[in-house]
């Protein structure tokens, strides 16, 4: 692995401003830069005769490792190597420093998602080293505009695997965490797979009323009535989905690991649902689980202090529960604006996707599971659950049905705030123990399907 250390690999990888900053505005530089890094610093990744690395959509990297035995259906690893923009305002340390300080990794993508990329490649890098050759063939993917969604990256991608007639026995990607600190009253953490994620909105209002002397101004502006049509939206949330969703199989699975009397609240969800669906919207994190969320995020209006507006526009990011559909939301949203001077345009939106499988034949979720369960012993709970954001993966439903969003990791509130916020870190002891998660999970998807010990260890 070159000269650097395991952490060391990170720090450099942070330190590329890798950021995806609108639609189209990408730092191609560094985006090129990140490339000819992971080459220098994984070089038997890149040497390696059954690892063929291609670049996809310039700057997105897939690898194809070919196992041994044609017979085992591939699966894929994505993460992806763009970010969000990061002012350095209100950063403990400057965000693309990539400073390793008191054991943690400072820096924008520590969680969001440079680990990933760095664990998937470092973890075969050591593998490979010792000599480890895959029975299972698998795909590694890394998007490079994942926060601007994925039309260069990931659909290409998955296009060209299309036309090689890939399919895929299962894929991996970023979404959940092990969580912990979500739930009053629960100490112990927990693991959650998504199984599926919420799909997307951006929802354009506009008004245009007539321009004129702000000396005698109408009734209302343009301002005025848009102001009034997303403060409505935003004092009605969509309704509670909680009866319908995924979140009732992720609560039974917790249950009895919560004190009396909560255990047995959660135990008959028949009959205290309506209970339970309450107090999970007061608080703002978990409201996001049971319901369709509106997010106003843009407001722009007004051309000159003494001139009526004559127009005005805003945007509404909604991100749309599994139970429900886009043309749906767009319906509710139509009925609560309820004002004919108020335009609607989708500037995009996705329907929420399909539920992945996390029975005991689901080999995808169970490897997960396993892994999990070895890496992380004192994590009882495994559960599916839902991923509020998006992710790559829903590039890849023509490839497999099979789904799972989960990152190793520990998540709490205030590392979650980190994600697209300030101060987001990773501790060096998180990093190593994700590279450990993926080198055991890739040998353990060689093993057959009655789990038997691995091999190789960290
Ligand atoms: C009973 C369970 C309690 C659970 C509490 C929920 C905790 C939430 C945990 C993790 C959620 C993290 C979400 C991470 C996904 C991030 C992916 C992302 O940022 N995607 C972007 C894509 C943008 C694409 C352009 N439109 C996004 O979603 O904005
Ligand atoms: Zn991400
Ligand atoms: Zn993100």
């Amino acid at each position: 692995m070159g000269r650097k250390s395991c952490t060391g690999v990170v720090t450099g990888a942070i330190h590329i401003p890798t950021v995806s900053f609108g639609p189209k505005e990408i730092n191609t530089t560094a985006l090129a830069e990140f490339g000819e890094y992971i080459r220098s610093v994984f070089p038997t990744v890149f040497k390696t005769s059954f690892v063929q690395h291609e670049v996809i959509g310039e700057y997105s990297h897939l690898f194809t490792v070919q196992g041994s035995d044609p017979s085992l259906q591939p699966y894929m690893l994505l993460a992806h190597s763009d970010v969000v923009p990061a002012p350095d305002e209100g950063w403990e340390v400057p965000p693309f420093s990539g400073l390793e300080r008191d054991g943690f990794i400072h820096g924008r993508g520590t969680l969001d998602n440079k680990n990933s990329v760095m664990a998937i490649l470092q973890a075969l890098e050591l593998l490979l080293l010792r000599n480890y050759i895959p029975r299972r063939s698998f795909f590694i993917a890394l998007g490079h505009d994942e926060e601007i969604s994925g039309h260069n990256g990931a659909q290409k991608i998955s296009a060209l695997l299309q036309a090689r007639g890939v399919q895929l026995a299962f894929i991996v990607d970023e979404g959940n965490f092990i969580l912990d600190g979500f739930i009053p009253n629960l100490k112990k953490p927990f693991a959650i797979i998504a199984v599926t994620e919420k799909g997307a909105i951006n929802l354009m209002l506009q008004v245009n009323t007539t321009p004129g002397h702000s000396s005698a101004p109408p009734k209302e502006t343009s301002i005025g009535i848009l102001a009034a049509a997303v403060s409505r939206l935003e004092q009605t949330p969509m309704p509670n989905m909680f009866g319908s969703g995924l979140l009732k199989m992720t609560l039974q699975e917790l249950a009895h690991e919560f004190p009396f009397p909560t255990n047995i609240i959660l135990s008959n969800l028949w009959l205290f649902g309506p209970l339970v669906s309450r107090l999970i919207e007061r608080n703002y994190i978990t409201n996001a689980l049971v319901r369709t969320t509106t997010a106003l995020t843009m407001f722009n209006a007004g051309v000159k202090v003494n001139v009526i507006p004559p127009v005005a526009q805003a945007i509404i990011n909604f991100r749309v529960d599994p139970a429900q559909t886009v043309q749906e939301v767009l319906e509710l949203v139509k009925n609560i604006v309820a004002d004919n001077r108020v335009q609607f345009h989708v500037l995009s939106a996705i329907d929420p996707l399909p539920v992945s499988p996390s029975d005991h034949q689901a080999l995808g979720y169970q490897l997960l599971r396993q892994t999990i369960r070895s890496v992380f012993p004192e994590v009882n709970i495994v559960a599916p659950g839902v991923c509020i954001g998006n992710t790559d993966s829903r590039h890849y439903t023509n490839l497999t049905t099979s789904i799972y969003r989960f990152n190793p990791l520990y998540l709490n509130p205030q590392s979650f705030q980190s994600i697209h916020g300030i101060n987001e870190k990773i501790s060096v002891r998180a990093y190593e123990t994700q590279v450990k998660f993926i080198f055991e999970f890739i040998q353990n998807a060689d093993t057959d399907q009655e789990p038997v010990p691995h091999l190789h260890e960290l």
